[in-house]
């Protein structure tokens, strides 16, 4: 709804009231069209200020209402009418004022923004465009350029910012509403004429074709298949070359097409999806809302490879005192350079001073004796791990979490090693760690549900989606990337080449395709793990069983690639060759294709055609199916957890909502029917027999994602 007040007996002052982010839900907007004409009509009133309650002016059009029917005045309307005013009406603009909110205030004739605010147009992100008249009155606004950039990338603006640009008339470090009740009373009475941006020219640059095309390529390149994007340039052409009313039609012409998108609703799917992970649960019934964090102010990392290096910036970066420990001293140096040289360019690069001196360095684990938490970022290797552990448990003050950033080993067998396995978790970092934002914190049976809760929260405030997980080999990401990894070298040995796999997933979305990823994460960090899993073997045995292991299909096609001393980007060759070592251009290896005949050879394999279609439903419905069962077994507490942590850590495309909300959009009955094709196919490959939990959703009629929760529910009671 909207509160109406006067104040100082001649401004109207409407207040938005919808917490937490005070949407334009139906009611909202019924609220505003209401006070707009209460505050007109009263002759009293000389001028109106629109403000948010609590210190929040406008998150945008209520996400929650879309895809269900439209009640409520529309909000180009409303936004029209305010414009269309004869009483100068100010938009006083703290906390946010995104999307919808945005545009409202552009609709009004003055804007006051506080100095915290943040402004900007982020429909693209859910799949949309600004379609209450944002793409067109902005570029009346800032000019063609600016526009094009805040609405094709949803980028929210700092008010400095918004000031530069012309967003808003002025910034204020008071209490805005003051400041615009104050502003309000010196301009009523004044001529509104030049206040209406829909009544601007937009300003033309004289190379126009030449910047749309250029602006085009560029985001259909960056867009990886998204529609929203070129929508958003179409719609801010539309704006620099038709009158504006002619502006608006196109506007909702491409709003239209992209509204019922399937793309618009996965993006919208993977906003809330963000946040419900938040609401984590563990099996024991422990959960979010009944666990309270600890205060963690400062925080060691042992270990300072890259990943701990990236950790320790990350921390530091979110306020945190670190003790960064690394008791090679020669490392310890290169490391307090890269990790200063790393601060110091995200500093340039986002604003501000860089947090060099919140970070601490020592040879010497007892640094770690005050701290509240510590993550250990040493060498995969259990023994280590367990050792440093040990020095940790009596160096550390009482009370301490252990977090390891283990990326694949028994977090509860390294917790049982432990005085307190209560106090310890996985906190499993991406690489870069300082850039990456996704954070699985794994729970062990012993866990304590404070330990969670504390590791969820510093996720949170380092900037990371973080999804709390069970204790499993490759916890919830790696399981199941190791099933797409294992198709697409089935694939090479039956006749596609890695050009041709990447480049069917490269158009499906992902900005790398499987084989361009391996060679930039470094092929001998799996060929460590199949090593010590006593998969790989040594040597180019041919014959049946050189592809069998453990009774099933194995491919040593990249143990031979790394007995070749490939390693990918480092060592210049790969599963493709670049320039020299460290270069990151690939190009198609002439060495690959005829080592890949050989090997066939070798094998008695025959080479056969492979489609596109094959490529994307052997990889993807393999790693699908393995999120089924990581469901059935409980290891994640629901889709969006899958999901969630697939967007934002493994580059699986926005716009296509995640694996399992994919799964869902393709047809659970379509993907168990390829699943069981191909396992008919491949009967030496289990992994490809579709999981239980995915059968029960099929027998149950493919319910919607949000509801696989009870599904599984009902089939773990019958079990
Ligand atoms: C003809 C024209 C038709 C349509 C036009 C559409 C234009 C639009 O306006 S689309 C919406 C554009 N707005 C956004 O994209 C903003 C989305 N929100 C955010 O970015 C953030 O929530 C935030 C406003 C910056 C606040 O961040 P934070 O303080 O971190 O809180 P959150 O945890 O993100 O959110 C709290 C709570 O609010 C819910 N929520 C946020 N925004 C919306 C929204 N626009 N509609 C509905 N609900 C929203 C969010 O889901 C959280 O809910 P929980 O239940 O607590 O999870």
């Amino acid at each position: 709804m909207a509160q109406y007040t006067r104040v100082s007996g001649v401004v109207g002052l409407i207040t938005l009231q919808n917490p937490p982010v005070n949407a334009l839900s139906a009611v909202v907007r019924q609220g505003i069209v209401d006070k707009v004409e209460t505050a007109l009509s009263d002759p009293k009133v000389k001028s109106v200020v629109i403000c948010g309650q609590n210190g929040n002016f406008c998150g945008g059009a209520d996400i929650k209402e879309f895809g269900t029917k439209m009640f409520g005045p529309p909000l180009i309307p409303m936004i029209h009418s305010i414009e269309a005013a004869n009483k100068p009406v100010v938009a006083a603009i703290e906390g946010s004022a995104l999307g919808g909110g945005l545009e409202l205030a552009l609709g009004c004739h003055y804007r006051i923004a506080h100095s915290k605010a943040r402004l900007g147009l982020p429909e693209v992100t859910l799949g949309l465009l600004p379609a209450a008249g944002g793409s067109q009155r902005l570029p009346r606004l800032i000019g063609v350029p600016a526009a094009l950039n805040l609405i094709t990338t949803g980028r929210h603006v700092t008010a400095a910012e918004a000031l530069q640009l012309g967003i808003v008339d002025q910034v204020t470090d008071h209490n805005t509403v003051d400041a615009a009740v104050k502003f309000a009373l010196s301009v009523a009475g004044r001529s509104l004429d030049a206040r209406r941006i829909s009544t601007y020219p937009c300003p033309r640059p004289s190379d126009l074709d030449a910047l749309f095309e250029e602006v085009m390529q560029k985001v259909r390149q960056s867009a990886r298949g998204a529609i929203a994007p070129v929508a958003c340039v179409q719609a801010v052409r539309a704006a620099a070359t038709l009158p504006y009313t002619q502006g608006m039609e196109r506007e909702k012409e491409l709003m239209a097409t992209l509204f019922t998108s399937g793309q618009a609703r996965a993006m919208q799917y993977i906003f809330f999806a963000q946040r419900a992970v938040g609401r984590w649960r563990m099996p024991s019934g422990a959960s979010w809302d009944t666990s309270k964090p600890r205060p963690v102010t400062k925080a060691a990392v042992i270990g300072l490879g890259t990943m701990g290096r990236g950790i320790a910036v990350a921390l530091a970066r979110a306020g945190l005192s670190v003790v960064a420990v690394e008791t090679q001293e020669k490392q310890l140096l290169e490391a307090k350079q890269a990790m200063s040289s790393m601060l110091e360019r995200g500093a340039k690069r986002r604003g501000g001073v860089p947090a060099l001196g919140l970070i601490s360095y020592s040879q010497s684990i007892q640094a770690a004796a005050d701290v509240d938490l510590v993550i250990e970022a040493v060498f995969e290797d259990m023994a280590l791990k367990i050792e440093v552990f040990k020095q940790l448990t009596a160096v550390c003050k009482p009370g301490t979490l252990l977090c390891t950033n283990t990326s694949g080993l028994d977090v509860d067998q390294l917790a049982s090693e432990t005085p307190n396995p209560e106090l310890v978790v996985g906190m499993h970092f991406f690489a870069p760690a300082h850039v990456m934002n996704l954070l699985e914190v794994v729970y062990g049976p012993r866990s304590s549900p404070q330990a969670v809760a504390t590791a969820m929260q510093l996720g949170k405030k380092m900037g990371k989606a973080s999804v709390a997980v069970g204790n499993c080999s490759g916890f919830v990401g790696n399981r199941m990337l190791k099933l797409y990894l294992e198709q697409a070298s089935f694939l090479l040995e039956e006749g596609a080449t890695p050009e041709l796999v990447d480049r069917a997933l490269e158009e499906f979305g992902f900005p790398m395709g499987v084989f361009r990823m391996s060679d930039l994460s470094g092929l001998d960090v799996g060929w460590r793990v199949r090593k010590a899993a006593g998969l790989a073997e040594p040597g180019e045995a041919s014959g049946p069983s050189a592809r069998i292991r453990k009774g099933y299909r194995y491919s040593p096609i990249g143990d031979l690639v790394c007995e070749q001393g490939r390693f990918g980007q480092k060592t210049g060759r790969g599963w493709y060759q670049y320039e020299k070592p460290g270069s990151r251009v690939a190009r198609s290896d002439p060495w690959m294709h005829s080592f890949l005949e050989q090997y066939r050879a070798r094998h008695g394999l025959v080479a056969r055609s492979i489609d596109h279609q094959e490529v994307l439903e052997r990889c993807l419905y393999s790693l699908i199916n393995e999120g089924f069962r990581i469901l059935e077994d409980g290891i994640a507490a629901g889709p969006e957890d899958i999901d969630v942590i697939y967007v934002f850590g493994y580059g699986w495309p926005r716009h296509r909502g995640g694996p399992m909300f994919y799964a869902s959009m393709v047809g659970l009955a379509k993907v168990l029917e390829r699943l069981e094709h191909y396992h008919q196919a491949h009967p030496d490959v289990p992994n490809l027999q579709p999981c239980s939990l995915l059968r029960r959703l099929v027998a149950s009629g493919s319910p919607p994602v949000h509801m696989w929760r009870e599904v599984r529910k009902k089939l773990h009671s019958q079990l």
